[in-house]
């Protein structure tokens, strides 16, 4: 291999600290909140999952890059996350039905990447410290300039990102003469939520962030879905509207992730900013109403308030995260809406929790016999 010279790079973070690398070859400065993702395979499925937008990645495995790329393995069009941190970046790889490599597939898309960093240490910091804003950058001689850059970033907290990730126009998905039609509102979608809707015999139609009840209806869907995306969802007052309408009909309603805390706002549930999220592929969680246990896919720094959930006559807690005991899923209990804080489409990550999407296509399918 052709050996690299690489340029010193850094991490700085908003509380001033500093964590030293190298640029894994596209050099420039990128921003936005520091988190990190356990998962120890997967980092394609990760790095364009469009929940990431704004958020800078530390993958917590210690090689990135050594299965190369696949253009199947994505879940959006593009790279979603800010930056890349990690310690060792392979710039050779080996996979048999890879398509490329991920430094060419970065060069491509722009994005800033820094290898060699202490990822433990970084790892362990954030942990302890909290999520936070931080500033990647080859420019390192310039710390001052990068603070002052840095200042300028808004906190995640009160961001509104979907806008910047969802569909500007609606689209459809899977067989036109499938039984099961789903209208679903793009607040960041991942592609494997469709696939796994339309695997399911649904015909979808994807709508924009802003769309409204109205527009969702005009499809006449048997069931309406509300998607995982990025940034806080208090914000998303369309979203919420539409789920409400939703409810007000009892309509059958599945939300993942950003989705389910949208309909636990739109059902006067709080949502608040974690200390630091859940991010990886081990998740252990609970479901109440069978007593099993789940190995989960998660990625949030968001969730909805336990107690108001607990208190809310509407609501029942379906599922628990069992590391710290957040609410992981809810059901109406008079209705047929439930939704859920991990990820059932997995992309990465385990297959426990498919059997929620054969929960939702049983739900269409007895509501609907159900007469209006
Ligand atoms: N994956 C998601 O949908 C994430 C939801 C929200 N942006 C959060 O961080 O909690």
């Amino acid at each position: 291999m052709k050996y690299q010279t690489r340029k010193k790079a850094l991490v700085l973070l908003a509380d001033g600290t500093i964590f030293y690398g190298k640029s894994v070859g596209i050099e420039g400065t990128a921003t936005g909140e520091i988190c990190f993702n356990t998962g120890m395979t997967g980092y394609q499925e990760i790095f364009t999952d469009p929940s990431y937008f704004g958020q800078i990645m530390v993958m917590a495995n210690a090689h990135i890059g050594n299965y190369g790329v696949n253009n199947k393995e994505v879940e959006s069009n593009g790279i979603k996350i800010s930056g890349l941190i990690c310690r060792n970046f392979s710039f050779t790889h080996s996979r048999v039905d890879s398509d490329g490599n991920l430094k060419d597939w970065f060069e491509a898309h722009n994005l800033v990447g820094i290898s060699d960093v202490d990822t433990r240490a970084l790892v362990a910091y954030i942990r302890d410290n909290g999520a936070m804003n931080a500033i990647i950058s080859t420019d390192v001689n310039n710390i001052d300039a990068l603070k002052k850059q840095l200042a300028e970033v808004p906190s995640m907290k009160g961001l509104e990102l979907a806008s910047k990730v969802s569909t500007k126009e609606p689209y459809f998905v899977g067989d036109e003469n499938a039984e099961i039609k789903i209208a679903a509102l793009d607040i960041g979608i991942k592609k494997n939520i469709l696939r796994n809707l339309s695997k399911r015999g649904a015909y979808i139609k994807v709508y924009p962030y802003n769309s409204s009840f109205k527009d969702l209806a005009s499809f006449n869907p048997d069931g309406y879905f509300i998607s995982n995306g990025p940034g806080d969802p208090e914000p998303l007052k369309e979203a919420q509207e539409v789920a409400k309408e939703i409810i007000k009909r009892n309509l059958p309603l599945f939300g993942i992730c950003l989705g389910h805390q949208v309909i636990a706002l739109a059902n006067g549930i709080s949502t608040y900013k974690m200390h630091n999220g859940h991010r990886g592929i081990n998740h252990p969680v609970k479901n109440l109403l069978t007593g099993k246990g789940e190995i989960t896919s998660q990625n949030h720094g968001f969730a909805i308030n336990r107690e108001e959930t607990e208190a809310n006559a509407d609501v029942e807690i379906t599922h628990v995260h069992l590391n710290d005991h957040t609410v992981a899923g809810i059901r109406m209990k008079e209705k047929a809406v439930f939704s859920v804080q991990y990820h059932p489409e997995a992309s990465p990550g385990p297959h426990d929790s498919e059997y929620l999407f054969d929960q939702f296509m049983e739900t269409i399918k007895n509501h609907s016999k159900v007469p209006a």
